[in-house]
């Protein structure tokens, strides 16, 4: 557990953002602050706006009014140059992983290098190779077209092109949907990992109340266009909202959490100190 997030400053400054589509409003003056280095979730049911709230702190979609500032940038006018030179700062899986399907997974981990580098490619493939072991990848798998991997290679293989450049942010869509408990296992320990190790600050969606409770430091949940609450899964576990109660009352949310509290006492018995988990 990261200690240190409430000293963080802020990487992502969002402030009463509107989006609309059409007469549909889907964020009505949302306000959300995202700490340097530390793990934040973006929960909500579906068609709450995570998606799009994601979706426009990366510059694929332009609120309607409010601001955004990622980096100490302001999203609102940005140019070209500043886009380019922002793209590069921050990674993105995405949750069907978008990985090219004719490239083999070294050279889509390969292409952003290209795409923002004049390195040589020697050099890049040295740093693909690299990306690809950070995430748990045999090195064979650099080698590999998607179409051959399984769901939980697919994430790596997203993973470490979203490594490329050496990102300071990083966001995740779904990181673990689609897999099976002993992959999804592997992708919070990686998530983890990456923050601990780097120093990322890391965004991610997720439905996945394991992951939830393993790896996030906050938690934003969204409902009717505005954050509901915020904090970690504990002190979201005694907010009274009905948004949030939810993610709580249901079969998976309490097998989550007892599953969470199991771990919690694991590990303090297996160091024989204290656990810091669940929050
Ligand atoms: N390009 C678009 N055109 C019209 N409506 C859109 C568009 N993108 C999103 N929406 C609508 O905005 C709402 C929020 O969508 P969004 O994908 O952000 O939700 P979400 O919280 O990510 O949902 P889910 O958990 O199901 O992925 C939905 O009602 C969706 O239909």
């Amino acid at each position: 557990m990261q200690t240190n997030t409430d000293s963080g400053q802020p990487v992502i400054e969002i402030s009463q953002v509107t989006t609309s589509f059409g007469d549909h409003i889907v964020h009505a003056g949302l306000d959300l602050d995202v700490r340097r280095a530390e793990i934040f979730a973006l929960i909500g049911g579906s068609g709450s706006g995570k998606s799009t709230l994601l979706r426009e702190m990366i510059l694929l979609h332009r609120p309607d009014s409010g601001s955004i500032r990622v980096l100490g940038t302001d999203l609102h006018g940005i140019g070209d140059d500043e886009t380019l030179a922002l793209r590069r700062r921050y990674g993105v899986m995405f949750q069907q992983g978008g990985l090219f399907g004719s490239l083999t997974v070294a050279e889509n981990v390969g292409l952003p290098l290209r795409e923002h580098t004049d390195l040589p490619d020697t050099l890049i493939d040295e740093i693909a190779a690299l990306k690809i072991a950070m995430t748990g990848l045999a090195p064979e798998a650099g080698l590999q077209y998607p179409s051959e991997l399984s769901g939980g290679m697919m994430k790596r293989a997203s993973l470490a092109r979203a490594l490329a450049l050496d990102p300071e942010l990083l966001f995740l869509d779904e990181p673990t949907a689609g897999l099976d408990p002993e992959s999804a296992a592997g992708v919070d320990v990686l998530v983890r990992k990456l923050r601990d190790m780097f120093g990322l600050t890391i965004v991610m969606i997720t439905h996945d109340l394991d992951l939830l409770w393993q790896v996030a430091d906050r938690v934003a949940v969204l409902a009717e266009g505005k954050v509901q609450g915020i904090g970690s899964m504990v002190e979201l576990e005694h907010m009274d909202n009905p948004a949030i109660r939810q993610f709580f009352d249901g079969p998976r949310g309490r097998a989550a959490h007892e599953q969470a509290q199991a771990e919690a006492k694991k590990t303090s018995v297996e160091t024989g100190r204290p656990s810091s988990k669940p929050k």
